[in-house]
């Protein structure tokens, strides 16, 4: 198999990589098979032994030559941001689902998704949590596309169904309005022919530091 790599100088420029993935797009990828794999082994403690071994050297290779910067904060054509190192949408985070959302033509942010065991809270359903961090970026997101990017200062949440993972789920997310610094959005994490499953308001603020020397900030 042949993978066409999006090239060194390419990884800190979305735009210029284009759809290529880069190498960190791809080990990212491959630790997050690792962490489903590791929930879900079922192979042998001595087994797990040298697996544990063979990981802790791969980790070490990794820790040769560490980053002297964060992963930047960038905004892609809809005026989404895009940060690699982001929890939920980071292309070189494991952690992150990762989340790929789009603006639609009526401005909503919408995200296809599926979790997967790892997120697990009730037995069989997703960590009431994990779909809060979702709610978060989405409203984030709709907040920022309508130009007024803040920090989270208030996420009301309303959990009307357990929310499965395994099954294809999307969430949506549409700006409200702005008050001063105080952006509010509303969203939800849905079935896909609509049903919610869980249900955002949030209040997003300019941070006063972002602003100040900004005129007509307030
Ligand atoms: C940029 C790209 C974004 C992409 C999407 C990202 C989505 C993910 C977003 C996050 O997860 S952010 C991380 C979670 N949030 C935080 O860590 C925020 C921590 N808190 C802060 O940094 C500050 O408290 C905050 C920026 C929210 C406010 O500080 P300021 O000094 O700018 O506000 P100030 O104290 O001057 O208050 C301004 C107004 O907001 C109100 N306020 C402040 N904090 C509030 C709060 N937490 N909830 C509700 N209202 C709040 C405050 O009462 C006041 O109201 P009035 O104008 O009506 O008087």
């Amino acid at each position: 198999m042949t993978i066409e790599l999006a090239s060194a100088g390419d990884t800190e420029d979305p735009a210029a990589a284009g759809d290529r993935p880069s190498a960190l797009d791809l080990l990212t990828q491959q630790v997050r098979d690792l962490v489903d794999a590791v929930v879900l082994t079922g192979v042998p403690q001595d087994e797990l032994v040298e697996i544990t071994a063979e990981l802790a050297a791969l980790t070490d290779r990794l820790r040769a030559l560490r980053r002297t910067s964060r992963h930047p904060l960038a905004f892609d054509p809809e005026g989404v941001p895009r940060h690699a190192g982001n929890a939920v949408t980071g292309s070189a985070n494991p952690y992150a689902l990762p989340l790929v959302s789009r603006v639609t033509s009526d401005g909503t942010i919408r995200a296809e998704l599926s979790f997967r065991q790892i997120h697990e809270g009730p037995p069989t359903s997703v960590h009431g949590g994990v779909s809060a961090m979702v709610l978060d970026q989405v409203l984030g997101q709709a907040v920022a596309v309508a130009g007024g990017a803040g920090m989270t200062g208030t996420l009301t949440l309303r959990y009307v169904r357990r929310v499965p993972y395994g099954e294809p789920l999307v969430a949506t997310a549409e700006y409200l309005r702005t008050e001063g610094r105080k952006s509010w959005a509303e969203g939800r994490i849905a079935l896909p022919d609509g049903t919610p499953l869980v249900e955002a308001t949030g209040l997003f603020i300019t941070p006063r530091l972002w602003t100040e020397g900004t005129a007509g900030s307030q």
